[in-house]
């Protein structure tokens, strides 16, 4: 549609509809947004990134991806609010108006198109992307386990078969190699937000192993000022901590990736809920659910940009 003003930020969408959408959001802020396509799918979709900006060229960064796990939803949802809060609050909200000021934020909303698609049309848990390859007869690799670092380690799986299944090799995925090579080109991320859901806890790395990262101290302490915000939004308590001393080990995991690219705050949300409704949240918990996580995110972007 033309203007994004008939479009609910209370509602889930199909991928169509996040992609146009997507298109009108840019036409309509185009002096601060813009859509830069990092390549395509395994069934040959577009993978989109906004790109908001308020000038310079090839500023420092903040990354932020989601739904690179088809079936949480929320996440999506979440993406799109903030994306239009950000617009709308920049030169309003003094932290996010310091930030943009200073750097670029990239944003990647559907991070499993094909994944995503498949949710809509035949089976609404799907998890993995949507990759065949010959004489394997399961389908999908887990694209949060595809990443180089650790790659193939405990928590993932090398059966085509399993939900964690991690693929032949590390980058393997269309969808992962898309993200690593963008990363990689920009060479300036400050800082990586790689939002899942559910079980309301916001983690940083390491995944893969139990070893603590260099500034973890930081990490926590920031974690802490995050989950702190996004509680006194609505009274919704997360727990933080790094992903393999507080949820489980798990390996070739993108914020492991992103970490030992350099990447010092790299952090990974699960949003609500902690299970009632699990990957089938309401929609009437969009909006709650976005407002609490952009205060956490505006957080952790506050402090990348002071460090
Ligand atoms: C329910 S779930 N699939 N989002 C849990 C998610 C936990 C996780 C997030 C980030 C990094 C490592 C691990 C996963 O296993 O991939
Ligand atoms: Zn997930």
């Amino acid at each position: 549609e033309r203007s994004t003003s008939s479009f609910s930020y209370s509602s889930y969408h199909t991928l169509e509809e996040i992609y146009s959408w997507i298109d009108s959001f840019v036409t309509e802020h185009a002096d601060i947004v813009s859509k830069i396509q990092i390549g395509h799918s395994f069934e040959n979709r577009s993978i989109l990134v906004l790109k908001f900006s308020t000038g310079g060229s090839q500023r420092p960064a903040i990354w932020i991806d989601t739904g690179i796990h088809s079936r949480e939803w929320i996440t999506h949802a979440t993406g799109i609010w903030i994306a239009k809060k950000i617009v709308s609050k920049y030169s309003k909200d003094h932290v996010l108006t310091n930030i943009l000021n200073a750097m670029d934020i990239f944003m990647e909303i559907v991070t499993n198109p094909d994944g995503f698609a498949f949710t809509h049309s035949m089976n609404r848990l799907w998890r993995k992307n949507k990759s065949t390859r010959p004489g394997i007869f399961c389908i999908g690799v887990d694209l949060n386990r595809n990443w180089k670092t650790g790659f193939g380690g405990n928590g993932s799986n090398e059966n085509p078969c399993s939900e964690t299944y991690h693929g032949p090799f590390p980058q393997s995925e269309p969808e992962v190699a898309a993200i690593v090579k963008f990363i990689t080109a920009h060479g300036k991320i400050k800082a990586l937000i790689s939002i899942h859901s559910y079980s309301q806890m916001l983690m940083y790395p390491y995944g893969h192993t139990l070893e603590p990262v260099s500034n973890q101290k930081e990490l926590y302490h920031l974690a802490k000022e995050a989950v702190k915000a996004l509680y006194e939004v609505h009274g919704v308590e997360y727990i933080f901590g790094s992903i393999s001393t507080t949820l489980y080990v798990a390996s070739g995991i993108t914020v492991d990736w992103a970490y030992d690219r350099g990447i010092k705050y790299a952090f990974s949300f699960e949003l609500r809920d902690t299970g009632r409704y699990g990957f089938l949240l309401p929609a009437t918990q969009i909006v709650p659910t976005a407002q609490e996580t952009w205060m956490a995110i505006r957080t952790i972007m506050e402090h990348a940009l002071k460090h």
